[in-house]
């Protein structure tokens, strides 16, 4: 019998069914060290009661300036695919992806905004009721990396204070190897531990350092837990 809790249409494809707990990326920037889901994540979700745990759908808003690579981090995760060709986001996009974690369906709606200053205000119209920030930048471009601190702000002047997870994000991760590489990772883990979020070096266009939507999994192991 098909509970009520499935929701309409297709079950969910094999990489967004997560039965594990997800890792972090670095731990000297993370939510969370926890190696699996709490107890009582786990018991409601065998019983089907995950109310009371917060499971179900997460809004996430992603932040940053302009061309830090916004859109491709999210076209990366949400398609699988990368488009060298830049073209700015006009005020907001939206994508929603379906995911299945302990048996229990569950969504994120990923909000991606414009990084242009005349696109601001309407972009900003989309924070509130977000519980995941992600503030990108350009690990190539320190600037961006100062920058976040506003997005930030911004963001959470939106939202209940203590009611969203914030994630840092390091985009094209590709370009910098070596001591450039680490230098810009430790500058970002810093202002991470500042901003009390959680650390990740990605690249769209090669994909790293995913295993298929790892990223993701640390935002959804936050989500999951809220409060525990
Ligand atoms: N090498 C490399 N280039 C990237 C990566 N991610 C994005 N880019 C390129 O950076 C440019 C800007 O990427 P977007 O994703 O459009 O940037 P955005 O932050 O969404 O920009 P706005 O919509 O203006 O805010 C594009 O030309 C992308 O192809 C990456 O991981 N590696």
């Amino acid at each position: 019998m098909r509970s009520s809790l499935m929701p309409l249409g297709p079950p969910v494809s094999r990489d967004r069914i997560i039965d594990t707990f997800p890792k972090w990326y670095t731990p000297d920037a993370s939510l969370q060290l926890k190696e699996h889901f709490h107890g009582q994540v786990s018991a409601a979700c065998e019983r089907r009661n995950t109310g009371t745990v917060g499971l179900k759908l997460s809004k996430v808003v992603v932040v940053g300036d302009l061309y830090v690579g916004k859109t491709s981090l999210i076209h990366r995760f949400c398609k699988n695919i990368f488009d060298r060709d830049y073209k700015a986001t006009i005020g907001v996009d939206f994508e929603i992806e379906r995911f299945e974690i302990a048996g229990i369906p569950y969504s994120l709606q990923i909000w991606d905004t414009a990084g242009q200053e005349k696109f601001k205000c309407i972009a900003s119209a989309y924070y509130r009721g977000a519980q995941v920030i992600i503030t990108a930048f350009d690990l190539t471009d320190v600037q961006t990396l100062e920058h976040t601190r506003q997005w930030l702000e911004d963001a959470l002047r939106e939202n209940e204070v203590g009611s969203c997870f914030i994630f840092l994000v390091g985009t094209k991760k590709d370009l910098l190897s070596g001591a450039a590489c680490e230098q810009a990772e430790a500058e970002a883990v810093h202002l991470a531990n500042e901003m009390q979020a959680e650390y990740w070096s990605v690249s769209a266009k090669t994909a790293v350092p995913w295993v298929p939507r790892r990223e993701c999994k640390g935002i959804l192991q936050s989500c999951c837990c809220p409060g525990i």
